[in-house]
């Protein structure tokens, strides 16, 4: 083809119909994919994985089964084949797999790649040894004590890098939306890294359950967002709250534990004993011995700031970043935690701490009531004690999957966006290719 030829040819492409355009269209992106080696053979897993034999399998999680896979060239794999409720068109995955594949941070369990082999999609990523946080921290109660204090902080410091890399360093705006200890995987070092992020562009909008607008799991979806569907950075934010008080207490904020004296749940039981000058209390006992005090106290005052109720005064996560890697020092006062089932009401506030420049004086907060003002049904079928008391299903199943929105990097940064207006319901921001 001569140059002005195929300089034509490229301008045709978008206009030219039908099924050939499409299997074009995914042939070039196959080629792309390949050649950037994200692109696998269903094959190559197959083989990797003893044909998804049972007893590779490391788990089921709502978007399908996960297995665990050695490639040729040595690699340990885990292949997450999506759940065939995944009715995302081939061409859409393959765009959305590879710009996720682009997201490469030490605190993120990394996508290596994917493959599309009929109606099946998978999901390749890398293998991370060590179990999910949930498991050492609830599950195995007996482990919890092998997480010393050092351990934790540094659990902390990494998933809190983790964050501010999908909020504001990767190529595109990433909220994460399920933030919870058993999206925390841990490497042979202890590193942890985020798992899961990015489903919202799998599992677009339109293709989930009609009554399931919400997704997160209970406990740790921050009220503006169970309550109303609004949802921010801030709302990955609270749930790094939550994960903090969690692994500080060794408790789950769950009602239903029934571990937390005088208190609704794990936040509030932190918050008044905060407020008595006794935030140590919550402390999980098996730390006694290795918790440095100071570190200790801020990263409570820390949690407690994430989980205040009104978003706007939560901090941003470079600004949690920032505050974990200077010595402990004096921090803003917490207001109170967001609770579900609270009522979303605006005051003003006198003073409005300095990791909320940019947002503005007149600030939203959450009363404290459990009186719900209707607008659940903006949320998910789940009342709000089912989901304060971790009764509900909302978090169960692959229907309950997700939603996120727009929002520039600078306004998440800043903690000014006003992501929480407007939804993309394909859960994104737009991405250049
Ligand atoms: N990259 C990985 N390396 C090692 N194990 C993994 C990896 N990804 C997932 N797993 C394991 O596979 C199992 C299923 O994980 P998955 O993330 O799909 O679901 P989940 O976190 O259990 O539930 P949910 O989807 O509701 O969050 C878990 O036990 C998890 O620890």
């Amino acid at each position: 083809m001569t140059k002005s030829k195929s300089m034509l040819h490229n301008l045709m492409r978008p206009f030219r119909f039908g099924s050939s355009r499409d299997s074009q269209g995914e042939d070039d992106l196959e080629q792309i994919a390949a050649n950037e080696k994200k692109f696998f053979r269903f094959e190559t897993l197959v083989e990797a994985t003893n044909n998804f034999h049972p007893t590779n399998k490391l788990g089921q999680g709502g978007f399908g089964p996960v297995f665990k896979g050695k490639l040729k060239d040595g690699r340990v794999i885990a292949v997450k084949k999506l759940s065939q409720y995944s009715k995302q068109g081939k061409k859409e995955f393959m765009t959305e797999a590879k710009l996720l594949a682009r997201v490469q941070h030490r605190n993120v369990v990394n996508l290596l790649g994917y493959c599309v082999h009929g109606s099946e999609k998978l999901l390749v990523y890398e293998y991370v040894t060590n179990e999910s946080l949930d498991k050492l921290l609830f599950t195995e109660a007996s482990r919890r004590g092998e997480l010393d204090w050092k351990m934790r902080y540094g659990i902390i410091c990494g998933v809190a890098r983790g964050l501010q890399y999908l909020h504001v360093d990767s190529h595109n705006v990433i909220i994460h939306r399920d933030i919870k200890a058993g999206n925390v995987l841990l490497d042979d070092k202890w590193v942890p890294k985020i798992a899961d992020f990015g489903m919202a562009r799998l599992f677009p909008e339109d293709q989930t359950h009609v009554n399931t607008r919400v997704s997160g799991t209970n406990g740790y979806m921050a009220p503006e967002y169970v309550m109303h569907g609004h949802l921010s950075a801030k709302a990955d934010v609270f749930s790094f709250g939550v994960l903090v008080l969690e692994l500080i207490s060794g408790q789950r904020n769950s009602l239903s534990s029934g571990l937390f004296p005088d208190a609704e749940n794990l936040l509030d039981w932190a918050y008044k004993l905060y407020k008595k000058g006794r935030s140590m209390e919550i402390m999980d006992p098996t730390l006694a011995s290795s918790a440095d005090p100071d570190q200790v106290t801020m990263c409570i005052q820390i949690g407690l700031l994430c989980t205040q109720g009104d978003p706007h005064l939560r901090p941003t996560m470079p600004h949690v970043v920032l505050t974990l890697s200077r010595r402990p020092g004096t921090l803003e006062e917490p207001t109170r935690p967001g609770m579900p089932g609270s009522r979303y009401r605006r005051t003003r506030r006198t003073s409005v701490s300095s990791s909320n420049a940019g947002t503005s004086g007149a600030s939203d907060s959450y009363a404290s009531t459990t009186n719900t003002t209707g607008t659940i049904t903006a949320a998910a079928t789940a009342t709000a004690n089912e989901i304060a008391s971790g009764s509900s299903s909302v978090s169960q199943g692959y229907v309950t999957r997700r939603k996120t929105i727009t929002a520039t990097e600078n306004e998440i940064a800043s903690g000014s966006s006003s992501v929480s207006q407007g939804y993309d319901t394909r859960g994104k921001r737009p991405m250049e290719g």
